[in-house]
């Protein structure tokens, strides 16, 4: 038995030496820890799904980055900058969707530029590494009372994919939010897709709500037509990997359907990011890169082939969901209702 709440479970540690990656190819049945000493192998967890959830790859590129520089400074003290080149770009060639991986690469980046050259340049890199982590558990609980101040209703809600602890540096932006809102009485009940093809909803999602007590009905994702119609919900709650700058959503594949049968069916549409998400290069959806992976995790369950010989698949990992569907964007720096390009832009005044 489990001597943690799910809430403190992290995806994503450091050891004092080490980067830890709790392996969620394998839950809910096993809990392993991969730990490694090497950024390629990092890049490799982010590719692989060991570890997933758009926050959750940030931080694990953050200290993947102090890992890079470990190594380039004991085999080139000299010029560790150009020996860490490889390793750099294994980790942004890892997975294509999630900006919060470019964007903590960017930030680390920046730490890397004013050191001087005959530093070693770790202790710095870690500090700013466990910034990006810690700040991300802020944001999220941050997140959390926002969006819950949202649900006014009392009604069960309806979440896709996995956004909780495993998704993030802690506690989760989408399943923050529900979190949040189960503990001030304000849901009491969770609707969760089950999310193929890699079940992150049958298996993760499931699993934190289970650990937390929050009462949790998976569904297959073509349920949600019916569930919306019989007046079962009155939110979706969803993360995003990538908001542009007009405030259209990327994210898990399945997303924007459920924010069509939403606005049909009456139904609010709430997205859950921080602003590490939010990519202010991309005017629209449209420029958001959709990662394509291989035909295998559709024609296969469980390592087992399912589908007929012969049968291909397509297989897009996101999908990008309108500014024009969703009702509030939460973000650590406020709420953006009915989102469009002047007010994401608003949300980076203070700037
Ligand atoms: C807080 S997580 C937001 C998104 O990263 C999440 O909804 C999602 O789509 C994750 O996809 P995954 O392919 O599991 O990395």
């Amino acid at each position: 038995m489990s001597t943690h709440t799910h809430d403190s479970i992290r995806a994503v540690q450091w050891t004092g030496t080490h980067l830890s990656l709790l392996d969620q190819r394998l839950l809910p049945h096993e809990s392993v820890y991969l730990e490694t000493d090497r950024a390629a192998a990092a890049a490799d967890a982010i590719r692989d799904m060991v570890v997933r959830g758009a926050p959750a790859i940030g931080v694990t590129a953050a200290y993947a980055v102090v890992l890079a520089a470990r190594r380039a400074w004991s085999e080139d003290g000299q010029d560790w900058r150009a020996a860490m080149a490889a390793d750099l770009k294994a980790l942004a060639d890892s997975r294509p969707t999630a900006v919060n991986l470019f964007w903590a690469l960017e930030r680390m980046g920046q730490v890397m530029a004013g050191l001087p050259d005959g530093q070693d340049p770790e202790p710095a890199l870690l500090v700013e590494a466990e910034r990006i982590h810690q700040e991300d558990v802020d944001g999220n609980r941050h997140m959390g009372d926002l969006g819950a101040a949202l649900l006014q209703d009392g009604r069960d809600v309806l979440t896709h994919c996995n956004t909780g602890s495993l998704a993030t540096g802690g506690y989760g932006t989408a399943l923050g939010v529900i979190r949040s809102a189960y503990a001030q009485g304000r849901v009491k009940h969770v609707y969760a897709d089950e999310t193929r093809p890699w079940l992150q909803g049958a298996r993760l999602t499931a699993w934190e709500l289970v650990q937390d007590g929050i009462p949790v009905s998976l569904m297959c994702e073509g349920a949600a037509a019916s569930l919306m119609r019989e007046g079962r919900v009155g939110w979706v709650i969803v993360g995003s990997d990538r908001i542009a700058a007009n405030g259209d959503a990327a994210n898990k594949i399945g997303t924007y359907g459920l924010a069509v049968l939403a606005r049909h069916h009456g139904v609010k549409f709430m997205v859950v990011a921080p602003t590490t998400t939010i990519d202010m290069n991309a005017p629209s959806g449209a420029e958001i890169p959709i990662e394509e992976r291989g035909q295998e995790e559709v024609l296969e369950l469980a390592g087992r082939r399912v589908a007929a010989p012969g049968a291909a698949a397509w297989n897009p990992a996101f999908d990008v969901t309108p500014a024009g569907l969703i009702d509030a964007i939460v973000t650590e720096r406020g709420v953006v209702e009915q989102p469009n390009a002047q007010k994401m832009k608003a949300l980076f005044a203070a700037d």
